[in-house]
């Protein structure tokens, strides 16, 4: 995703859902008791999400917000429009990255993610590297990301058409890995047990935004669809416009006869994760403890 300037303002599920989100979720996290908390923003995009809507809901003592994406030209939207506000840094990291910068691992005390990781394929080494960024001895994470939305059913039955095959190779690719899941909760709680995490909580909350008239849903569209960036931009419109006609055979459009328009009903499955990173406590090299039973040293 590059479209950092439709992206601000196309976004109000995201901004929704974020906020709702991280507003539930505050007070089960581990704020520091001395304050100074560190948090990073995986996949903050044009940054509006984090810096306008969770940025003020932050403890009034933390230390630091880092804001990151894997895309530079979001980084640098974000920097140039929220560069300025205090405690906030702005770095370009890619999450599924084969190794964290050695400056980031251990550094923070929580890592956010919202609308991010439906975009990751590999999410198992995604969970690896925000576990790494954690500092060693604890640290949570709260994310919420797709595991179904109808725009990937649009996505597949548009790929499957002569004329918008050739752009939309690999579409799963850009499809959430849980969208075709029978059980997304399962799948990702078993990731989160396998990368590192104890007092999981997964929820598959069943929600519905509806985008009111059809520029709307087109700009919303046309801020996160990837398969735009493949085709001549001559035929965007005809795509959009193919994409509204698709979704109409699916009956999520409606028309409202008082705007003249239509409204876009999207259901969609949202995944929302709370947990903390494991610390395995230390236990003790000595063997001279005298305790019954006590195995053999040998299997501590
Ligand atoms: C839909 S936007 C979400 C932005 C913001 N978090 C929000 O809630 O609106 C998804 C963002 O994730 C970023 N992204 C996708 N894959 C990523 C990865 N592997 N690592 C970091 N960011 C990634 C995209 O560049 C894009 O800016
Ligand atoms: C009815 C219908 C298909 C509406 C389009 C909904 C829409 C714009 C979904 C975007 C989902 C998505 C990938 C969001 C994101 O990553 O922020």
């Amino acid at each position: 995703m590059n479209h950092a300037s439709l992206y601000h303002r196309a976004s109000a599920v995201q901004r929704r859902d974020a906020k709702q989100i991280f507003e539930e979720f505050y007070d089960i996290m581990q704020w520091r008791r001395d304050g100074g908390d560190k948090i990073i923003d995986v996949g903050s995009g044009s940054g509006n999400v984090l810096m306008e809507n969770i940025y003020p809901l932050f403890p009034p003592n933390f230390d630091e917000v880092m804001s990151t994406d894997c895309s530079e030209k979001m980084v640098e939207f974000a920097r140039k429009n929220y560069g300025e506000t205090e405690r906030a840094i702005f770095e370009v990291l890619d999450i599924a990255c084969k190794e964290i910068p050695e400056h980031l691992n251990g550094r923070f005390d929580h890592v956010l993610s919202f609308y991010c990781l439906h975009w990751v394929q590999d999410q198992r080494l995604a969970l690896e590297n925000m576990n790494k960024l954690l500092r060693v001895d604890g640290g949570d994470i709260l994310l919420a990301f797709l595991a179904t939305n109808p725009i990937y059913d649009v996505y597949l039955t548009l790929a499957e058409r002569e004329k918008w095959r050739c752009y939309m190779k690999d579409t799963m690719k850009f499809i959430s890995p849980l969208h075709l899941s029978d059980d997304p909760g399962a799948e990702f709680k078993k990731l989160l047990d396998e990368t590192g995490y104890e007092d999981i909580a997964v929820q598959i909350r069943e929600e519905v935004f509806i985008y009111e008239g059809t520029q709307k849903v087109k700009d919303n569209i046309r801020a996160i669809c990837p398969f735009l960036q493949f085709m001549p931009e001559s035929k965007h419109e005809e795509f959009l416009e193919d994409i509204t006609i698709c979704v109409d055979d699916m009956k999520l459009r409606e028309y409202d006869s008082e705007k003249d328009d239509y409204n876009f009903i999207t259901p969609y499955k949202l995944v929302v994760v709370y947990a903390r990173k494991s610390v395995k406590s230390e236990k003790p090299k000595s063997c001279d403890v005298d305790e019954p039973n006590k195995q053999a040293c040998s299997t501590l």
